[in-house]
This record gives structure tokens, sequence and C-alpha cells, in this order.
């Protein structure tokens, strides 16, 4: 067991900060990496929990504190798992909006029953920058991509992933839903666990 005052949550991404926070609770004094750097560090990993370690390093290093980090993004079936580690920059670094426009057009003419996808999220606990043992927790989330979007919340693909168990998509749960859903929220329950929070 392990017990922090203060953490730094590593992510310069609004909607993963806000779905952190309200996972993590009154658990934490949350601080954020804006506080120290607007330089956000290149994802040079192969896989998620390497590029989740290396920002949670940068960020530990940059302030000192200990640094969770989240990286996490969109596997689709069809696409052999693509955009996965590339989910942020799937349209070049455009945006949220050119990457859904992207995965709409790629899977044009693919019908619903070969639509399947899934949200990873890997999350990565570094007690201080050189922790050789960081905490390792990761959530998936099954679901299926829409044909166009749907809803306002949350953020990312959220308007194209269809959520099974509530038939709807994910911008359409309210955020305390999807806080109780998702992928993040799975590798949230596993990391409290591990912390004994
Ligand atoms: O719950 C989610 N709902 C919708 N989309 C999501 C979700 N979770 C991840 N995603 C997408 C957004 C982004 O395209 C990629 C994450 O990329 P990823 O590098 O981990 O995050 P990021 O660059 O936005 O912020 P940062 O690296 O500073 O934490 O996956
Ligand atoms: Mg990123």
């Amino acid at each position: 067991m392990m017990h922090f005052n203060e953490l730094v949550l590593a992510s310069h991404n609004a909607g993963k900060l806000k779905e952190l926070q309200a996972m993590l609770g009154e658990s934490v004094r949350v601080r954020s990496i804006a506080e120290f750097t607007d330089v956000e560090p290149e994802e040079t990993g192969l896989s998620f929990v390497e590029n989740a370690i290396l920002k949670a390093r940068n960020a530990a290093r940059l302030s000192g504190l200990p640094a969770l980090a989240d990286d996490s993004g969109l596997a689709v079936d069809a696409l052999g798992g693509a955009p996965g580690i590339y989910s942020a920059r799937y349209a070049d670094g455009q945006g949220d909006a050119a990457n859904n426009a992207k995965l709409l057009d790629v899977l044009q003419g693919v019908p619903d029953a070969e639509r399947g996808a899934q949200f990873i999220c890997s999350l990565a606990l570094l007690r201080h920058a050189e922790d050789p043992l960081p905490i390792l927790c990761e959530g998936i989330w099954r679901g299926r991509i829409l044909h166009a979007a749907r809803g306002e919340h949350g953020f990312g693909y959220d308007p194209l992933f269809w959520v099974p168990e509530r038939d709807c998509s994910s911008a359409e749960l309210s955020p305390a839903e999807k806080n109780l859903l998702s992928h993040r929220a799975r590798a949230m329950a596993l990391l409290k666990q591990r912390l004994g929070l």
C-alpha cells in the first residue's frame, strides 16, 4: 500500500484530466502538469504502457512529485487495431473532429457486425522520476463504431463509440455514467485498489 498527499497528472488533455480528477475524488491532492510546463513529451513508445511510463516519468522529473499518466486510444477490429497508440495523431494532429471524420471515412461501407472496437487505457504511476517499478493498470471498454456522430459530452472519439450496455453513444452518457463504465474507469478502479484508496 502506498500513500501520497499529492500527485501530478501528466496529461495535457482537458477531457481526460476532468475524468481522472473526478475518479480520484478527494483521495489525493491533484496538481496539473500545466503548472510546470506547456511542452508535451514526444510519445515515441510502440505500446500504450510505454507511452504512459514516458509521460509519467517526464512529469515526475519536471515536478518532483509522484506522477500519474494515461495513455489511451481506440482500437478498431476491422482496422487491425488502428488507430491504437496513434489515436490522437490519426489525422496528423488536426484534432478530434478531423480524427473522427477520418475514421468514418475509412469505415465507410463496413457493416455494423464488423464495426467492433475497444477503447484502451493504460495508467502508469511513478513515485519519482527514477522509479524502477511503476504501478501499471489497464482497462478496456468494448463497443462499436457508429456511422455518424451522436452526443455532446466527453471528448475525442466519444461521439462515434456505441456503448452496447447503455444503447447510446459514449458522448450521450452523462460524465458520471461514463466514469463508471469506461476503459479509464476500469483502469482507475484497479489503480485505486493497488494504492489502497
Ligand atoms: O474516453 C475517451 N473518449 C474518447 N476518446 C478517447 C478516450 N480516451 C482516449 N481517447 C482518444 C482521444 C485521443 O485521440 C487518444 C488519446 O491520446 P493520448 O496521447 O493518450 O492523449 P492526449 O494526447 O490527448 O493527451 P496526453 O497525452 O497529454 O494525456 O484517444
Ligand atoms: Mg498524447
